[in-house]
């Protein structure tokens, strides 16, 4: 199992002839299916897993379970039945943390750092934050008067949704994952998830602690596989699925809502963004650079919430050019586990060789590339892995492919700006509409500039800091509907509104 993946190559690397097989979870049981594919390490290209794939009948089989959980105590569980699991599940993980950690580095070959504080932390947050915003959530009550002055009570009355089907990605696979888990359990329902084919191994040590936490059989399914004519489609073409719930590109939002609509399914969709940030001549001008760094290059780019964008003001532009370009020669892209690694591949060749074709595509541009543009040599293993420089552009202008389009790597633009007035024009002037972040010391300048971005989130002087009970997703092409605190207590509930005539 995930736990034994090595995140550091030995120094003579051996090819694993007998990898652990990843199967499904349906029913409460753990179930193998004869189609498999490979889960190799973005690392050094080594085969780590083989992971079941599903097809319509193993969705199906997960959908009538989830049906038959829904019909059973499940059903009928009370808000702090359904709080007490989800707390069980979040001290599961926090009792496996260091598998869970092993098993997210050994996918995405991020390091084991990162994997600690932001990804397995937070997969454990969101079962509490959702357990304890369930005990505390409250009803809407009107009291009104009838037209023969009788008076009217009116109140909410919330039931689940059914079955909700859950498609995650791999850039952030148990966030993301237990991100939308936590609150579809919380509210009641039962799911179908199917995590991304590039992160199969933490959803399958998740499926272990649901059974390990009496998660009664049906209400947490797990099935393996790829988008089209695969787990991903049939789960969202399957009749008796009530919602998707989708992270990932916005072509592939598109289509789910195309396959969707024939059933009018409920739908939330947390995708691209092409983000910007904005950094003042008056910001604190070290914390600034630091802050862009992080925003850029964060798990090589691969956060929906990355700046790929920034425009700095013109006065100060040429200096944070020169800062940030020395601070990211300074990042050191090695092995999960080595110390002080900044940063790991990218999740796989496919999408180091799309994330290739943009730097050669910038240089058609014209861009000067001021720092990056390839990838590195090590003269070892890690060659066969999917590593990727950080890479600073500028040069660009605003309608190039490169400033407009998501790269989803470890990539930034630089550039100058005039006015305040000019700069929001510019930050919305993009397809996409998720986060942008605002680097100032004027208070009435953050507050002015942030109102005015048409992005569903903006960070002033800070970036990916998250408060769960707070709103989160995006506009135009970043996507449709907001999760997090009572938008998610929204979202996977049905909801009755009951008139009483007192
Ligand atoms: N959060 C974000 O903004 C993300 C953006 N991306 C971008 O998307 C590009 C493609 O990466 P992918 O992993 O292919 O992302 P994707 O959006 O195609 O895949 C995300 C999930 O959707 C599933 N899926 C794909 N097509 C589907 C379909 N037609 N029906 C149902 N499920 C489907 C996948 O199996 C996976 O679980 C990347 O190069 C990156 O640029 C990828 C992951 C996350
Ligand atoms: O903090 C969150 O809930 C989500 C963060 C990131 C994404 O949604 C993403 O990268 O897709």
């Amino acid at each position: 199992m995930p736990t034994a993946l090595a995140t550091r190559a030995p120094s003579s690397v051996s090819v694993d002839v007998d990898p652990p097989l990843l199967q499904h979870y349906i029913d409460g049981e753990f179930v193998a299916t004869a189609a498999r594919f490979e889960n190799r390490s973005p690392v050094t290209g080594q085969l780590i897993a083989a992971v079941c794939e599903a097809g319509p009948a193993e969705v199906d089989r997960a959908v009538a379970a989830a049906r038959r959980a829904l019909a059973g105590p499940w059903g009928e569980a009370s808000v702090e039945d359904r709080a007490a699991i989800l707390y069980r599940v979040a001290a599961g993980i926090e009792a496996r943390f260091e598998a869970f950690v092993a098993a997210e580095v050994a996918d995405t070959g991020r390091p084991v750092e990162q994997a600690r504080r932001l990804d397995v932390a937070r997969g454990v947050a969101n079962f509490r934050a959702f357990a304890d915003l369930i005990k505390t959530a409250p009803s809407e009550l009107f009291e009104s008067r009838g037209p023969d002055g009788a008076t009217l009570l009116n109140y909410v009355s919330r039931k689940p949704l059914g079955v909700v089907g859950i498609i995650s990605p791999w850039n952030l696979p148990l966030l993301l994952l237990t991100w939308k888990v936590a609150p579809a359990l919380a509210m009641g329902n039962c799911v179908v998830a199917k995590p991304s084919e590039e992160s199969p191994s933490s959803a399958t040590l998740l499926a272990e602690v649901m059974r390990d936490a009496g998660v009664p059989p049906g209400v947490f399914n797990l099935v393996h596989g790829f988008g089209p004519g695969s787990a991903g489609e049939a789960l969202t073409r399957h009749p008796d699925v009530a919602a998707i719930t989708f992270t990932g590109e916005s072509r592939t939002g598109s289509q789910i809502m195309k396959t969707v609509a024939d059933g009018v399914k409920e739908i939330s969709f947390e995708l691209g963004g092409k983000n910007a940030a904005v950094v003042f001549a008056d910001a604190d001008f070290d914390a600034a650079v630091e802050g862009v760094r992080r925003s850029s290059f964060t798990n090589a780019g691969q956060v929906c919430l990355c700046s790929e964008r920034v425009y700095v003001e013109r006065p100060i532009f040429e200096r944070f050019v020169a800062a940030l370009k020395a601070r990211t020669e300074t990042m050191r892209l090695d092995y999960p586990d080595a110390p002080g690694v900044d940063m790991g591949p990218v999740i796989s060749h496919k999408h180091r060789d799309k994330v290739l074709s943009y730097y050669r595509l910038a240089v058609a541009e014209g861009a000067t590339v001021v720092t990056g543009g390839g990838t590195p040599l090590f003269n070892d293993i890690r060659d066969a892995g999917a590593f990727v420089q950080p890479t600073i552009l500028t040069g660009l202008p605003d309608d190039a492919r490169c400033v407009t389009e998501e790269i989803f790597g470890p990539v930034c633009h630089i550039a100058p700006f005039d006015s305040e007035q000019e700069v929001i024009g510019r930050v919305n002037d993009s397809a996409y509409g998720l986060a942008a972040c605002v680097w100032t010391t004027d208070l009435s300048r953050a507050h002015r500039v942030s109102r005015r971005f048409h992005t569903g989130l903006v960070w002033v002087n800070t970036w990916f800091t998250r408060d769960l009970r707070t709103p989160f997703g995006g506009t135009k092409l970043s996507g449709l509907g907001r999760e997090g605190g009572r938008h998610s207590l929204d979202f996977y509930s049905e909801i009755t509104t009951i008139c009483i005539r007192l």
